[in-house]
This record gives structure tokens, C-alpha cells and sequence, in this order.
């Protein structure tokens, strides 16, 4: 499966907050947006999963133009890890979870036993089974955060679109999750996910794409686009890049912010 914008221009009602962007992302890669506030990542996602209009260019799945997909053929293909999420009523765990089947059932059917137990499982990869009963209104926001990529892997999409995935972890977490999502690509899956972690890019991207606030991008392998200048240009501080060697003795890059 591969996912292309092609110079996606998008926005809200007149106001284009992204112009002329193009990115493409396929079945075991590993896309990381990395940016300011408010450079429009969030609004990307909301374009492509059709919960805003395009201005101008192309969003494709293996070729074909989206606006031409069902909700629910898209809904089978692309999954999303929202920023935040409060449901209105009080659902345990579990039921939030089981949402992710929603686009697998029949117009009046309700989750079968192999959907429980798929949900089951997702809760139980991420190491939050224990979460299972609990009523999804009253858990923290980093357990939320777990729940909401749990129901993302139940649904089972071709694609996963997070929101970064690792905002209000701990540190723990934030790393079981990038492991997670590792293991998703290595089966296959293609991610598209925002962090503001550089670090995370180096550790688990194909890609990075540094967006500016001027709709100004870099594309490309996270060792080129990750560097000390083009982080002192998108953020406007200054950051040192150092070079570890891992266990293995691979390198692993880490960015180290100088306060001034
Ligand atoms: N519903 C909306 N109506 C109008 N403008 C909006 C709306 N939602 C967001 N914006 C504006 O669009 C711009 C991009 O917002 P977006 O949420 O996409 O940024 P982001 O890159 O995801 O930021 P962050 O890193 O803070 O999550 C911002 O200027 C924001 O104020």
C-alpha cells in the first residue's frame, strides 16, 4: 500500500495553513513530520482522513484519488492515533478499543468474539491489559494515549496516521510505543506520525519531513534532514548532535538542546 500527497495544498474554510506539500509514505516505512506549533501537521491529518476539504493537489492510495473512497473502504485502510480524545459517555477501556472493528462489521452487527479478542490482544501488546475494565473517562492521559493506539491496532489498517504518539507518555511508554510501532512497519504497516522528538525520528524513521513555518520542507533520510542548522532554522534554537554507539554497536543519534 502507498500513501501519496502530492502538493497538497489544505487549510480551514479560505485560510490555507499548508501549501503545496508532497510526502509519500508506503507499507513498512516510517514517516516522521517534525515541526513548530502550528506549522499544520494536524491539519494534514485531517485532510487526508477526510475530515477537511482539499484546496488544490492529490491524495492517493496505490494510485487512486481518495475522494473517491467510501468512509469505510477509507476507514479499513487508514487508522488514526488522534492528538486527544474524550468520548462523551462513559465506555470502559475495552469498548473504546472494540471501536477499532467498527469498519470491519455489517451495517446492524455488533462485535463478535474474534473482535473482543482482537482488542483483547492490542491491549495486551502494549502491556496495558490491566486498563481492560477501567471506564476510559476516568484513566490518565497517557494511559488514554495507549488505549487510543490499542483501538488504532485493532481496527488493523494498511496505514496508520498518529498524532504524536508519544505525547504525555512516560518515558517508559514513550519508548514501549515507538518499539510498537517498529514492529507494526517491520509487519508491514506504513506509519505517518508527528513528534516533536527528534530523537524519535532518529530512532525509529525511514523518513522525516521538517516542515517550517513558511511551508518551507525538508524531505528525506532522518541522518540529512535532522541536522544542526536546519534545526536551528525550523525551531530557532540551538541544538548539538552527538553520536552513541548502541548495544549492538550500531549509532545512535541524539540531539542535546544548548540553552543559551
Ligand atoms: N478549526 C480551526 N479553524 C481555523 N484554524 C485552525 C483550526 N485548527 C487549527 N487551526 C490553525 O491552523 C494552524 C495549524 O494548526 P495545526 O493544529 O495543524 O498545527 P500543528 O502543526 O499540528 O501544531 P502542534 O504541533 O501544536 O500540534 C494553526 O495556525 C492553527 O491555529
Amino acid at each position: 500500500m502507498k500513501l501519496e500527497i502530492k502538493n497538497v495544498s489544505c487549510g480551514y474554510g479560505t485560510k490555507i495553513v499548508l501549501k503545496d506539500f508532497s510526502i509519500q509514505v508506503s507499507s513498512g516505512e516510517i514517516l516522521c513530520l517534525l515541526g513548530p506549533n502550528g506549522v499544520g501537521k494536524t491539519t494534514l491529518f485531517k485532510t487526508i482522513l477526510g475530515f477537511l476539504k482539499l484546496h488544490s493537489g492529490e491524495i492517493q492510495l496505490n494510485g487512486e484519488d481518495i475522494k473517491y473512497w467510501s468512509r469505510k473502504k477509507l476507514a479499513k485502510t487508514i487508522g488514526y492515533v488522534p492528538q486527544a480524545h474524550t468520548p462523551p459517555f462513559p465506555f470502559s477501556v475495552l469498548d473504546v478499543v472494540v471501536m477499532g472493528r467498527t469498519a470491519h462489521l455489517g451495517v446492524f452487527s455488533s462485535p463478535s468474539k474474534e473482535d473482543l479478542t482482537i482488542a483483547g490482544k492490542a491491549l495486551e501488546i502494549l502491556g496495558v491489559s490491566f486498563l481492560k475494565d477501567r471506564i476510559y473517562t476516568e484513566i490518565s492521559g497517557g494511559e488514554r494515549q495507549m488505549v487510543l493506539i490499542a483501538r488504532a491496532l485493532t481496527q488493523q489498517p494498511d496505514i496508520l496516521v498518529m498524532d504524536e504518539p508519544t505525547a504525555n507518555l512516560d518515558f517508559g511508554n514513550q519508548v514501549r510505543v515507538l518499539e510498537q510501532i517498529k514492529k507494526l512497519a517491520k509487519k508491514g504497516m506504513g506509519v505517518i506520525m508527528t513528534t516533536h522528538f527528534p530523537d524519535h525520528a532518529f530512532l525509529c524513521s525511514t523518513k522525516v519531513a521538517l516542515m517550517q513555518r513558511n511551508n518551507v520542507f525538508t524531505l528525506g533520510y532522518a541522518d540529512d534532514v535532522i541536522t544542526e542548522e536546519n534545526l536551528r532554522i525550523a525551531y530557532g534554537v540551538n541544538v548539538k548532535i552527538t553520536c552513541l554507539k548502541g548495544v549492538d554497536g550500531e549509532i545512535i543519534k541524539a540531539c542535546v538542546p544548548l540553552l543559551s
